[in-house]
C-alpha cells in the first residue's frame, strides 16, 4: 500500500492495493499490524457508515473532547467526498490550518484523522456513502463541532449553498469552540 504524509502532522493518507481480475477487484481495506506500522491506533472500536443522499450535504466539523476523543479512518464505498480536517491542537505550529483530499468509491483512498483535528466532508455526489472506524466508541457528552465555513479556517469547499443538519448550523465559530487539545 502507498502511504502519504499530510502537511499537517499525524495525518494520513493511505492507497491500498487493489487486485483485479475478471471478477472485479479485491482489496484489504484495513490489517491492525500494517495500520499500526504507519502510526496509526493500535485499535479501533467502532466502525460507523453514513449514506449523505444528495451531493453538496456537509457533514461537520466534529470531534470529541478528550478523554474520548477519536482518530478516525476514513474511506468512501460509494460516491465522493471532499474529505477535510482542521488542526486544534494548542500549541500546533499549524492550529487552525486545514487540509482536504478527494475520497471515492473509484480512488479508494483513506484518510487517517488524528486525535485533535475537527473532521468533516462534503459529499460530490448523491448517494454518497462514508464508511470510518474510530479508536474511541461515540459519547454524546463529548461530541462538539466548529462551525463549517468559519472565515478564520477558511476552508475552501465544493459546495456553495450545502446541505448541513440543524446541529450543524448552529456550531461555535473556533474562536468560541470547546476543546481541550494539547500539542
Ligand atoms: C457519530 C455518531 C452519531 N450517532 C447518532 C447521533 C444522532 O442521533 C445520529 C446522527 O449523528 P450526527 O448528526 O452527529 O452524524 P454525522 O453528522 O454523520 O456525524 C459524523 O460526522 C463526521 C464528519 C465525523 O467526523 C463523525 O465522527 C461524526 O461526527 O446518529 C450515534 O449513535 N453514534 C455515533 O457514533
Amino acid at each position: 500500500m502507498k502511504v502519504i504524509e499530510g502537511r499537517l502532522r499525524g495525518v494520513r493518507v493511505i492507497e491500498p492495493i487493489v487486485i483485479e481480475d475478471d471478477r472485479g477487484y479485491f482489496m484489504e481495506s484495513y490489517q491492525s499490524e500494517r495500520y499500526a506500522a504507519i502510526g496509526l491506533p493500535e485499535a479501533f472500536v467502532q466502525d460507523n457508515h453514513s449514506l449523505s443522499v444528495d451531493a453538496g450535504v456537509i457533514r461537520g466539523l466534529h470531534y470529541q473532547l478528550h478523554p474520548k476523543a477519536q482518530g478516525k479512518l476514513v474511506r468512501v464505498t460509494a460516491g465522493a467526498v471532499f474529505d477535510v480536517m482542521v488542526d486544534i491542537r494548542r500549541g500546533s505550529p499549524t492550529f487552525g490550518q486545514w487540509e482536504g483530499f478527494e475520497l471515492s468509491a473509484r480512488n479508494k483512498r483513506q484518510v487517517f484523522v488524528p486525535v485533535g483535528f475537527a473532521h468533516g466532508f462534503c459529499t460530490l455526489e448523491n448517494n454518497t456513502e462514508v464508511q470510518y472506524k474510530v479508536d474511541q466508541a461515540y459519547s454524546r457528552e463529548h461530541d462538539r463541532g466548529i462551525r463549517w465555513d468559519d472565515p478564520a479556517i477558511g476552508i475552501i469547499w465544493p459546495a456553495r449553498a450545502p446541505i448541513l443538519s440543524p446541529k450543524d448550523s448552529l456550531h461555535p465559530l473556533l474562536e468560541h469552540a470547546e476543546y481541550n487539545f494539547v500539542d
